[in-house]
């Protein structure tokens, strides 16, 4: 089991040592992501009789978006709400839009799909936070939050600040979090456990060390 919490500036270190240096395609980090995220949500107590994945455009939102895909093969009845713009997606982001249309997999722009809906993916930031949130964004982590729905996180919390904790504007109060490699400084907080509910912390293939820390 892997204890470690690390911040923000390693996870994105980390991400892009893996990416860059050792050649392991960001798609792959990203495939995987979405494959623990899934097997997460198989194996809990959740009603996925009616999912709504909320998702931007960064690579959270891709993660998201393969989580989608995931749940659409599987024969379950999943939906995104896509929240900024499609054509500023990062790349693999926009490759998960690419393979969810393949798939047909609907769209909605219909807040109360989420407010109805048996469980609620949150795709929107992870890391990648870097200010308050305000506008769509925040009214969608409202009606979120407004929800009778359990909701799994991504990474983080959206609106949490995986470094400190601290809600960036508004937050999403999740029943359980997939978070990616090692947990986050900021999860361990009052205010971040508050928001994270159950963290799984997922391995998808990056170390601090270039290998699987084990425990001492
Ligand atoms: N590190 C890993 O092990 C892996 C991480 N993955 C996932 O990637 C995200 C981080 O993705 P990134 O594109 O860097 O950022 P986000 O998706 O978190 O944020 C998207 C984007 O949003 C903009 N933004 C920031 N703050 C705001 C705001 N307040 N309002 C509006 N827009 C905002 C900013 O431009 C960001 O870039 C990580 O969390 C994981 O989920 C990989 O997929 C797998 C490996
Ligand atoms: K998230």
């Amino acid at each position: 089991m892997m204890s470690k919490a690390i911040t923000i500036a390693e996870a994105q270190r980390y991400d892009a040592h893996t990416i860059n240096e050792i050649g392991i395609p960001a798609l792959v980090l990203m495939e995987r992501a979405a494959l623990a995220t899934f097997n997460n949500l198989l194996n809990d107590d959740f009603d996925l009789s009616r999912v709504v994945v909320v998702a931007a455009t960064g690579n959270n939102g891709g993660d998201g978006i393969a989580v989608a895909r995931l749940l659409h093969i599987r024969g379950i009845d999943v939906e995104i709400y896509l929240l900024g713009d499609p054509a500023k997606a990062t790349p693999q982001t926009s490759q998960q839009l690419k393979i969810a249309n393949y798939y047909h997999i609907p769209f909605t722009t219909d807040l109360n799909h989420v407010v109805n809906a048996t469980l609620i993916v949150d795709a929107i930031f992870g890391v990648g936070l870097s200010r308050d949130i305000t506008g769509k964004f925040a009214d969608a982590i409202n009606a979120i939050n407004a929800a009778d729905a359990k909701t799994v996180a991504i990474d983080v919390p959206s609106g949490i600040n995986a470094d400190t904790g601290e809600v960036m504007g508004v937050a999403v109060v999740a029943d359980s979090t997939t978070t990616m490699a090692y947990n986050k400084i900021g999860l361990l907080t009052i205010t971040g456990k508050q928001h994270s509910g159950t963290v799984h912390v997922a391995d998808i293939g990056i170390y601090a060390q270039d290998h699987l820390e084990h425990a001492r």
